[in-house]
């Protein structure tokens, strides 16, 4: 014991008690330890802090090293017992019990402080940050007796913050200086978006707000803002961002700025003194999320252990938001700035919003919202810095399966052993290995093992592909995945609870199958909306607010707020009498753009919402499902009516097919055409359902897409008469609206499932029948909504000017 020298920490928690873990494992016996703490804890993952407000995680759940921990490895821990003076000339620290302790070697681990706001009022019984567990059991014990909570700052820690308020069955509303939530992660379109689905989820926000007061007797009541107004609260959490514990440091003589200012192996301008955490700032940033911290940890461990090592050279940054029902990820720059160029992709129906940042040739930046899946495999391609020149709109559309980036075997064997795979819970590529070698078999396993994976989710894909790695065939599926995070329900399992015990509503499923997040999220509304309409046709009530806006207002809204109406031309056949109403309509109502779409219809695009009702009953032509998850168009070429090559009527084969399945709910789009002969003028094999006639028959084809990944249809039969034609289509068309996940193209599905497990079900001509019997019980219950908005002067409310459900940004938040 003698001869080894004294290593003092201040602080207990996370980047401090790794440093020691590496400490002990590069030099052990090297130091005697001693560790000052001011909470009366172990070191415990803060992090996880989130989920134990939300529910669901235990505090002792989130124990990282228990007391036995620092007992074997000999660490002396003093714990609610802050240090109160550091004495640089005598190497000696004191603490608030009056303990002294000596040092060779002081680290500096002292973390941040929640960041209050300095208002009138803000020293009131209620008014807290959120930081430490004594925040949580504050908040927890609030919402026994009170109702109404605020958060102010609607950054990463007030969102998660104000969910778990919400969980604990208060009513909340977050309080934020920006137009926009989460500034400082997201840009305008994906944290609008992001608002959408929290407000669904039951948040209220007050937005370009500034507070001014917290006023109350001996508690916090109300706070009052800057405009005047006010809101009752009768707990006030301020997430305005943290402030690096320094003012041990700076009293001592030690640099500072931010935070202490530490060279890249995180030592301070005293000799032997380092400080390693949020409280160190290197090269002008503190830092404020785990990953980084984990990687000076590393450094500043082999540093005391007298190795060679590369300096720390600063880190960029991802984030994830951990709130369930939601999911944004983050990297490197987001914002628009000269020199950079950017891609987006954004789909307002199915709420994906993804954007990536280039610098040259550059990956700089992502963000994500709604689609995180490829979120690691962007920030592995961020942080390595190689060029991506040509892969651009790859990056962007999302990775073909198996071939993301961090997903190869070269990717693995070259990451060095001690890179951190889950930022959130330090684990690195060889612990992994180790879970592997001890035999985790899957991610699950691994979770419950490492504790990877187990708190923002963001390195599940690398957890995977580690997996992979290292057990190779003997990896087990992965954890088990629900349709969202509200459930670990499969679509399967929903369906057939469904039907077992006959659930009728949403709200029914949520609550007997046990929905983790009470209201579901904008996910798993809908797909359960389509599956109680698939299984019961006849008896489910279709729930409107679990629809997406265009399928509510039955028009396809557009970027600037107005919307499309497009009337349904069969076939795109149409006649001068239609054409007359049409225009006749555009210019009554001023419509400024008329449009051929893809689908050879008419689109009056740029039409205001009052103008809807009007401009269906006048157009009087059935509109046409130009939006929403069921049959757009049937697209055909002229066939034999005019072609001298056609075989067969296409036109009149096209208008048969629109007219037997219009208005059929789908678990997403479908698009039909119909060729009159090979030449395949209407490109029927790009298409869900392709008929291409050939002489004295029809060759069916499935499974095309002409979108973002084209895909050829695969050729499904070949049918002699226009009536078999039309039952094939019936066939083909609810066997996938009974299969499919709801979301997933015919595309996606024939691929998943493979052509000839449909060939097969179909080919068995009673199941075929059937299979018709059932889709024409479902077309029997279609109505035209229309017609019905038109008649019902109830429904007509919704299109008045600023009536109905229309927010502003009513456009980002389909439901
Ligand atoms: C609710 C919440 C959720 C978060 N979620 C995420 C996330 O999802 N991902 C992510 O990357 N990051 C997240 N963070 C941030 C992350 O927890 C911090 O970055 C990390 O804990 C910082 O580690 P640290 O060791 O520097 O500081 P800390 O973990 O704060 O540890 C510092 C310790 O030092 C103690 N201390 C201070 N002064 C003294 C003194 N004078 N004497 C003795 N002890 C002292 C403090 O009490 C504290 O226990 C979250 C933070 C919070 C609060
Ligand atoms: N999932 C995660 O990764 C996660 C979760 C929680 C916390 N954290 C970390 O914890 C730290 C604290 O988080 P944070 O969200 O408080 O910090 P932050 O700095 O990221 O966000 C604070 C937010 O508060 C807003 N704000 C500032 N002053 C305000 C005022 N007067 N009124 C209203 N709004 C105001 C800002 O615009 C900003 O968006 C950060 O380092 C964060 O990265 C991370
Ligand atoms: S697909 Fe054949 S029938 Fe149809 S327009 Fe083209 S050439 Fe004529
Ligand atoms: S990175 Fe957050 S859980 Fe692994």
């Amino acid at each position: 014991m003698e001869n080894k020298k004294k290593l003092v920490m201040i602080g207990n928690g996370m980047a401090g008690v790794r440093t020691i873990e590496h400490v002990l494992k590069v030099a052990p016996g090297l130091y005697d330890i001693t560790i000052f703490g001011a909470e009366p804890y172990p070191n415990y993952n803060r992090i996880m802090l989130s989920s134990v407000l939300a529910g669901g995680t235990g505090l002792e759940d989130i124990v990282i090293n228990d007391w036995s921990w620092y007992e074997e490895n000999d660490i002396q821990l003093y714990t609610g017992d802050p240090v109160t003076g550091i004495d640089i000339k005598h190497k000696k620290v004191k603490s608030a019990s009056g303990r002294e302790a000596d040092y060779d070697v002081l680290l500096l681990a002292m973390g941040s402080k929640a960041f209050m706001l300095p208002l009138p009022g803000a020293d009131k019984e209620g008014v807290i940050g959120f930081r430490d567990i004594k925040d949580c059991h504050t908040m927890m014990d609030a919402a026994g007796k009170y109702r109404k909570a605020a958060v102010i700052g609607g950054g990463l820690l007030g969102l998660e913050a104000a969910r778990g308020l919400l969980n604990l069955g208060m009513e909340v509303t977050v309080i934020h200086n920006s137009k926009y939530l989460m500034n400082r992660q997201l840009d305008p379109a994906s944290s609008l978006m992001l608002q959408g689905e929290l407000e669904r989820q039951g948040m209220t926000f007050r937005l370009e707000c500034q507070t001014a007061a917290i006023e109350g007797h001996k508690r916090a009541e109300r706070l009052v803002f800057r405009d005047g107004s006010f809101e009752k609260a009768d707990l006030v959490v301020m997430a305005v961002g943290i402030q690096p514990e320094i003012r041990l440091a700076k009293e001592a003589g030690i640099g500072t700025g931010r935070g202490i200012l530490v060279n890249d192996f995180m030592e301070t301008n005293v000799p032997d003194i380092y400080a390693v955490g949020e409280c160190a700032e290197h090269r002008g940033i503190t830092y404020g999320l785990v990953a980084p911290l984990y990687e000076q940890g590393t450094v500043l461990a082999k540093r005391l252990a007298g190795m060679e090592t590369a300096g720390y050279e600063g880190s960029v940054t991802s984030a994830k938001l951990k709130v369930s029902g939601v999911d944004v990820f983050s990297a490197g720059l987001f914002e628009d700035a000269p020199g950079l160029r950017s891609l987006r992709y954004q789909d307002e129906i199915d709420e994906v919003y993804k954007k990536i940042v280039l610098k040259d040739d550059r990956l700089v930046g992502a963000v994500l919202f709604g689609d995180t899946t490829d979120g690691s495999s962007l920030f592995s391609l961020i942080k390595s810095g190689e060029s991506v020149a040509g892969r651009e709109k790859e990056l962007l559309l999302g990775f073909p399966a198996g071939k993301a980036e961090g997903s190869g075997t070269a990717r693995f064997e070259q990451m060095p052993d001690d890179e951190i795979v889950c930022g959130c819970n330090g684990v690195t590529k060889q612990m992994i290995g180790e879970a592997v070698a001890g035999g985790c078999r899957t991610v699950g396993e691994i979770k419950a093992c490492t504790k990877a994976s187990a708190s923002c989710g963001g390195c599940k894909p690398l957890v995977e592909g580690l997996l992979q790695f290292y057990a190779g065939d003997e990896a087990g599926e992965g954890v088990k995945e629900g349709i969202c995070s509200c459930t670990k329900l499969s679509r399967e399992e929903i369906i057939s609870g469904i039907k077992e015990m006959g659930l009728s509503t949403v709200k029914e499923v949520m609550n007997v199958l046990g929905w983790d997040e009470p209201g579901g999220c904008s996910k798993c509304r809908p797909a359960l909306n389509y599956y109680l309409g698939m299984i019961s046709p006849g008896t489910y009530k279709d729930e409107k607010e679990s629809r997406v806006t265009n399928e509510r207002y039955h028009a396809n809204i557009q970027k600037d707020g107005t919307y499309s109406v497009v009337p349904r031309i069969y076939g795109g056949v149409t006649s001068p009498g239609e054409l007359k109403k049409i225009v006749a309509v555009a210019e009554k109502y001023n419509v400024p753009l008329v449009k051929f779409t893809g689908g050879q219809r008419l689109d009056l695009l740029g039409v205001k919402k009052e103008d809807l009702p009007g401009i269906w009953a006048e157009l009087d032509m059935p509109s046409g499902h130009a939006y929403g998850k069921t049959l757009r168009t049937v697209k055909t070429c002229v066939g034999n009516t005019f072609c001298r090559f056609g075989t067969q009527d296409a036109m009149g084969m096209g208008i048969k097919l629109e007219k037997a399945f219009e208005r059929l709910n789908a678990p997403a789009k479908v698009k039909l055409a119909v060729s009159g002969c090979p030449r395949n003028c209407a490109e029927a094999t790009i298409k869900d359902l392709g008929v291409v006639a050939i002489d004295g028959a029809w060759e069916l084809y499935v499974g095309g897409n002409g979108g973002i990944k084209v895909r050829a249809a695969e050729l499904l039969c070949t049918v002699k008469t226009e009536e078999e034609v039309i039952e094939w289509t019936a066939a083909y068309l609810q066997y996938y609206r009974e299969q499919a996940s709801w979301n997933e193209r015919t595309a996606h599905w024939v691929e998943r499932v493979g052509l000839e497990s449909i060939k097969a079900a179909l080919a068995d001509e009673e199941e075929r029948k059937a299979l018709v019997a059932r889709i024409t019980e479902t077309l029997s219950y279609t109505t035209d909504p229309w017609k019905e908005i038109i008649e019902n002067p109830e429904l007509r409310k919704n299109f008045e000017p600023l009536g109905g459900l229309q927010t502003v940004n009513e456009r980002m938040l389909p439901r």
